[in-house]
């Protein structure tokens, strides 16, 4: 029922930066099968350190018993340029030098990666996508694919992100990246460069992606008469030490760049008109204490993609609630998906 599989794109791919990029290699998953009238494709994109397999990290919401189930559907899932789980990254060898990339990798943006989507798609004959779903990196990814107008997209779910990445996220990016740039390891382009700093930087991004209630929640000691060794401490220090065991310092920089890029109104007339571009029935989901894409953000997208729906939901977590509440967001993209089903009935009887 799951495919994992390499395609090979066999021209040259040229970044939005004009830089260009020889044997590029995209890793996706595949679960289900396309239908016959090939119109029950669900497109999903991975987030920042995620990869292809969207039943394992997305789990209650893409399964067999799930609301995205591959028994009905057929789930396609792209491990994104960049990173380390099978599509070409910063360890990939470089053409040129038969040496890794490292550091000489180029800067890509989140309009890449859409492109890369978009490249994929085009190899598997598919012309229409029922559902494209997004969180946060994931978001910013379908949400530049569907402006891009290439494929059509029925419906469109957004997530927690937002149509231009904010100052605060760079700054919070940029936090991460200092913090890997002072290992010196990570500038001696080995495969395990920079993993100290990587420690720090996801230690960093985990303050940006649960909240001050979370911590209290999981971390709040049961005595009062400790001065060191504070289980928030040891928290932070596990998280990032089990980070490194599955990423690298590379492969976490250039993403990173890659979200701080997000602006669907580069090059285009303003943010404004290029979310005007955008013609799939869209839902847009928040998350009510998201400290890093907040939930004005998402009210913005709702504003101005033409009849957008707007939800939230709550959950102590913060922005990770976009990978937990799985049963809050099963019940709202469920309730949507049935409208928009109904709606597209109404329009096609009317049409008859
Ligand atoms: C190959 C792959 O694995 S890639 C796919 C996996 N990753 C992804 O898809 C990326 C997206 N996922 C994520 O970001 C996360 O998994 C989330 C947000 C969904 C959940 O985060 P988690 O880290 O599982 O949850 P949470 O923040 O509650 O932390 C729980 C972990 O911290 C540990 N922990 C909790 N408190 C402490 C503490 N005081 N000290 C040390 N460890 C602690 C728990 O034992 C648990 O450990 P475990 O992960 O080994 O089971
Ligand atoms: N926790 C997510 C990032 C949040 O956008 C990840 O590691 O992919």
């Amino acid at each position: 029922m799951s495919n994992s599989l390499t395609y090979k794109y066999p021209k040259i791919f040229k970044l939005e930066s004009g830089k260009k990029l020889r044997h590029l290699e995209i890793a996706y998953q595949t679960f289900g099968t396309l239908n016959v009238n090939k119109d029950n494709v669900i497109w999903a994109c991975h987030a920042l350190t995620a990869n292809a397999d969207v039943l394992d990290w997305w789990k209650g919401l893409f399964g067999t018993k799930d609301l995205f189930n591959p028994e009905e559907h057929f789930i396609i899932c792209a491990n994104i340029l960049g990173s380390n789980y099978g599509t070409t990254n910063p360890l990939s060898i470089n053409p040129t030098t038969g040496q890794p990339y490292y550091l000489a990798f180029p800067e890509f943006s989140i309009r890449d990666l859409a492109a890369i989507h978009q490249l994929l798609a085009d190899h598997l004959g598919i012309k229409q996508v029922k559902t494209l779903i997004g969180g946060s990196l994931g978001g910013q990814q379908a949400l530049e694919w569907s402006i891009l107008g290439k494929t059509e997209i029925e419906n469109l779910i957004l997530v927690a992100t937002n149509a231009a990445h904010s100052p605060w996220g760079i700054a919070f990016n940029e936090s991460q990246r200092l913090a890997i740039a002072t290992d010196r390891t990570f500038f001696a382009n080995q495969p395990n460069g920079g993993l100290k700093g990587l420690k720090t930087a996801r230690s960093i991004a985990l303050l940006s992606y649960r909240t001050y209630e979370a911590y209290n929640e999981t971390q709040l000691e049961s005595v009062n008469d400790k001065v060191t060794d504070f289980r928030a401490s040891s928290y932070q220090n596990y998280q990032g030490e089990k980070l490194c065991k599955r990423f690298n310092a590379y492969s976490y920089w250039y993403l990173s760049k890659a979200m701080d890029s997000h602006n669907v109104g580069r090059g285009r007339k303003s943010i404004v008109d290029a979310l005007k571009l955008v013609k799939a029935n869209t839902l847009v989901v928040g998350i009510e204490n998201d400290i890093l894409f907040p939930i004005t953000e998402q009210q913005f997208l709702a504003q101005h993609i033409a009849d957008a729906q707007f939800s939230s939901i709550k959950c102590a977590y913060g922005h990770d609630g976009f990978l937990i509440e799985t049963d809050k967001l099963t019940n709202i993209i469920g309730h949507f998906l049935k409208e928009s089903k109904n709606k597209k009935i109404i329009k096609l009887q009317h049409i008859a």
